[in-house]
Parts: structure tokens; C-alpha cells; sequence
């Protein structure tokens, strides 16, 4: 029987009567982590599906053989689904399962339930693999909370919720939001059975009792390490942890397309015992998204560029990113006065015009989204097929202190607003001094890939070159 102990930290963890009992540790992780280096099969004609880059994948069960077919499912049939799940799936259109959800899925799925550390590109089917997790540890007869998902903005949240609602379209799922003014104040008790949300609006639900988390089952967060940074969301996703009951243990689950070194040890804290599966260094965007950069004259000139790129910028759907509400707001307001068509959507904008604003981007009524960090992680929305980096990300928006070196997370995840699912996309950098032109040069650096060099003065060789890269 496993009981809880709680560390140093605050987390509660497992402890088996064998580890309590001072037994012996399992032997060296390697032993039982694999390397996927399946190359592209002749025939697949989806670019992602196909594709070759690297998993690692470390298993919990160290004796186990992480190369077992066991631990890969080539169908959505092989994982046992129940059949209205199945359906589910089928009628969103997925034919097989993406490579994160062929590794991911048998382990998430495997009893008894083990955590799961799970790492893949931007846009490579992450949320389905921990909204079928979800869907199918739940028991619908039960009308009682069983399954909790975190994200870190209501955008997310709401898009989280959207699959949830299409894979269990055939199913009794019943789902609650967690998010800022969404539920009404007198609120007493939720009896959905999956409940998506912020950190924060969660938090004060379980406190106030509003969430009875007595049945939860399953704990996912979603862009995890944003989740746990310690700057950030970090404090309420580890008040929500624990509050969770600890009469049974809860099935953790990590998902994000990064996951830096100074985030990886408190993840493994956070999930413990935990599945991995990890991407190589230099694989952390994908290889549709065409990188461009554009060497503005100053400030006021990366204004002029954005309105010539507008032509450009309708011909699919762009999103466009500065550092602050404020510059969003100003660049649309020009915009718009000069006759263009063009939102805005930040983070003091009121819950009820957030999520007009995004809807309507969704449906492609708005092309050009000007916005902040917000809407950085996890935005899933095919048609956009360029980014604009109009201020690069910077780690002072992250701590909130002088520290100016790009924050190549954040630029990782903006950029993977485009090129989703095998698509193809573009991301533009605006630099305009030598001090945004060296941040560029380390964020080059740091993914290990080459930004090309777009001239200003030459409107066709721009338009000509993007569309080359769209193609
Ligand atoms: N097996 C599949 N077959 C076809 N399409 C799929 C499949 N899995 C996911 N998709 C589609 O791929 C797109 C990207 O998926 P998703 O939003 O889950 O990516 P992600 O890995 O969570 O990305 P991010 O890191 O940006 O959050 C979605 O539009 C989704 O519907």
C-alpha cells in the first residue's frame, strides 16, 4: 500500500511499503531509455507523421523494454479506447496517432496509472493525448470531479475544453470551466467531471470547496513548465497539487514543447516516478516554419514595415508579437485608423472581449491578431501561417527584472502558432539596433538553426521569397 510523505518543498509524494522500507535503488535510468529513431516510412504522406525527429523515451518501470511494441500503438484501435471515444476521435478526422501520441498513449494509458513527463513539438497533438487520458479514466456514472487540467491562460483553457467536448461528443462527459468569471459568483458545488482552468481561479474553487476534489483522479498541466515556473504560475499550480487528495495516488501529467534544464528537476519533484519522453536539444521546433528576420532602421520604421507586410499578412491569418498591452493596443489603434483590419488581445482586456476577440479570430472574421505574450503557448489554429516577431521575447517580461536576454521558450512557442501539424509557416524578427540584432544572433544560436535575412527596401523579393517558403 503506498502511503504519502511530504518533502522539504511542500510535495507530496508516494512512497511504496518497499521504498519506506529502505530497498534498495532501481538501477541507472538508462537502462531502460530508448531512443526513437524511426526515420520517415516510404508511403506516409503527412510531413509529421513521417517525420524523424528524436524521442527519448525513459520509462518508470526500469526493468521494462522501452522499445516493446508494448509502448507504441501505430493505431488508436490498439489502445483499447472505448469505442465511443473511438468515435470520438474519428469524427475530428485523425486517421492514426501522431508520434507523441503513439509513444504517449500506451504509457498514459497502462495500468496501474503512472505520471507521465512528455515533451514534443509545437503542434504535434499534445492535448489529445492527455484529453483522451482524461476521458478515459473517467467514470461517467460518477457525477463528481475526476480529472483536472490546467493551462495558463483562458484561451487555452477554452481550447482544451473544445477538444474535450469533440472527443467525448459520443460519451456522458460533463465539464466545467474553472476561469475568471465564467462560473457564477454564488456557485456552490460542480459536479462536472472534467474541470479545465487557470491556476488561480482553480485554486480558490477547490478552497472555497466549490471543486470537491475527493474523486480527482488525474492532474494534467498543460505547457507544464510554464505552469511551474517560479516567476510565474508556479505558487497556485503547487497549491492546487496540494489540496488534491491524498487517500489515493493521482496520475500527473506534464505536457509541453519545452522544458528547460532549470525546470526539468522540479518537474521530475512535481510528477515523481514519471514516464519520459524528452526531445534533443536541436530539435525543438519543427522544420516547417521558414525563420526570417528583417534589420528595421529604428522603432518607428518596424511600424512602416508591419503595414507594407499587411497584404502579406491577410493572404492566411498572422498573429503578431510585442512586449507590452500597451504597444498592441497602439499599433492596432494606427492600423486600424489608416484603414486596415487588424485586433488586438491582451491580458487587460476584460474576460468577456478576450474571448469575442478570439473567437472571431478563430473563425478568420479578424487575419491580423496583434498581441501579447498571452496567447504565446498552445494557440491552435491552422490557418495562421505567419508570426511576427515585432518585439522579440525578452526574460524581463517572464521575472520581471532587467534581465534583457531573449527568452528562446517563449520565442520557441510563439513561433509555433504556425507550421501546426506538418503545416508549413513563416516567423518574421523585427531588429532595429545592434542591441535587438545581438538577442536575435543568441536566440540563433540557441536553437541551432539559421534566421535568413529579409531585405526592407525590396517589397518583391520579400513577397517572392515568403511564398516560396509557404510552399
Ligand atoms: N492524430 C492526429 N491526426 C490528425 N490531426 C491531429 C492529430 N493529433 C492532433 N491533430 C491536430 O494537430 C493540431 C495540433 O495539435 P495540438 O494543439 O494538440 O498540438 P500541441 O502539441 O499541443 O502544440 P503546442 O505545443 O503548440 O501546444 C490540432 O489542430 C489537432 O487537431
Amino acid at each position: 500500500m503506498a502511503s504519502l510523505e511530504k518533502d522539504e518543498d511542500g510535495f507530496y509524494t508516494p512512497v511504496s511499503a518497499a521504498a519506506a522500507a529502505g530497498a534498495s535503488s532501481p538501477p541507472p535510468a538508462d537502462a531502460a531509455t530508448s531512443v526513437d529513431k524511426k526515420a520517415a516510412e516510404p508511403g506516409e504522406n503527412n510531413d509529421l507523421i513521417s517525420s524523424t525527429f528524436e524521442v527519448a523515451v525513459t520509462l518508470a518501470d526500469q526493468q521494462a523494454d522501452p522499445n516493446s511494441p508494448l509502448y507504441s500503438a501505430k493505431t488508436f484501435e490498439e489502445l483499447g479506447l472505448h469505442q465511443d471515444l473511438l468515435k470520438g476521435i474519428y469524427d475530428m478526422g485523425f486517421s492514426k496517432p501522431s508520434k507523441i501520441q503513439e509513444r504517449a498513449l500506451p504509457l498514459l494509458l497502462s495500468n496501474p496509472p503512472t505520471n507521465m513527463i512528455g515533451q514534443s513539438q509545437s503542434g504535434t497533438g499534445k492535448t489529445a493525448a492527455f484529453v483522451l487520458t482524461m476521458l478515459s479514466r473517467v467514470d461517467f456514472t460518477l457525477n463528481k470531479p475526476q480529472a483536472l487540467c490546467l493551462a495558463p491562460s483562458r484561451e487555452l483553457a477554452r481550447q482544451i475544453m473544445s477538444v474535450v467536448a469533440a472527443m467525448g461528443k459520443f460519451t456522458n462527459v460533463q465539464t466545467e470551466y474553472a476561469i475568471k468569471d465564467n462560473l457564477p459568483r454564488n456557485a456552490t458545488n460542480i459536479t462536472a467531471h472534467i474541470i479545465v482552468g487557470t491556476p488561480g481561479t482553480m485554486a480558490d474553487l477547490i478552497r472555497r470547496k466549490v471543486i470537491d476534489v475527493s474523486e480527482i483522479k488525474v492532474f494534467v498541466l498543460d505547457e507544464a513548465d510554464n505552469m511551474l515556473d517560479q516567476d510565474g504560475l508556479g505558487d497556485q499550480t503547487l497549491r492546487v497539487k496540494n489540496m488534491l487528495p491524498r487517500t489515493h495516488p493521482v496520475q500527473i501529467i506534464l505536457f509541453s514543447a519545452t522544458f528547460p534544464d532549470h525546470v526539468r528537476a522540479y518537474s521530475s519533484k512535481f510528477a515523481p516516478k514519471a514516464n519520459k519522453i524528452e526531445l534533443q536539444k536541436e530539435e525543438l521546433s519543427v522544420e516547417g516554419i521558414r525563420q526570417f528576420y528583417m534589420d528595421c532602421k529604428d522603432a518607428e520604421h518596424k511600424y512602416d514595415i508591419l503595414v507594407q507586410l499587411y497584404s502579406l499578412l491577410t493572404v492566411g491569418q498572422s498573429i503578431i508579437f510585442c512586449q507590452h498591452r500597451h504597444t498592441a493596443d497602439r499599433i492596432s489603434a494606427r492600423m486600424t485608423a489608416e484603414g486596415h483590419r487588424v485586433a488586438s488581445l491582451h491580458g487587460a482586456k476584460d474576460a468577456s472581449e478576450r474571448d469575442a476577440i478570439i473567437d472571431r479570430f478563430r473563425e478568420g472574421r479578424e487575419k491580423v491578431l496583434i498581441t501579447t505574450n498571452v496567447i504565446a503557448r498552445g494557440i491552435d489554429i491552422l490557418q495562421v501561417n505567419m508570426v511576427v516577431n515585432y518585439d522579440l521575447p525578452l526574460m524581463n517580461e517572464r521575472d520581471k527584472t532587467a534581465d534583457e536576454r531573449p527568452d528562446i521558450e517563449t520565442y520557441i512557442h510563439r513561433i509555433g502558432r504556425t507550421g501546426r501539424f506538418g503545416r508549413k509557416g513563416i516567423s518574421i524578427n523585427f531588429v532595429h539596433d545592434k542591441k535587438t540584432w545581438l538577442q536575435m544572433e543568441q536566440i540563433e544560436k540557441a536553437i541551432g538553426k539559421k534566421i535568413i535575412r529579409i531585405e526592407t527596401n525590396d517589397l518583391d523579393e520579400m513577397e517572392e521569397k515568403m511564398k516560396k517558403a509557404l510552399k
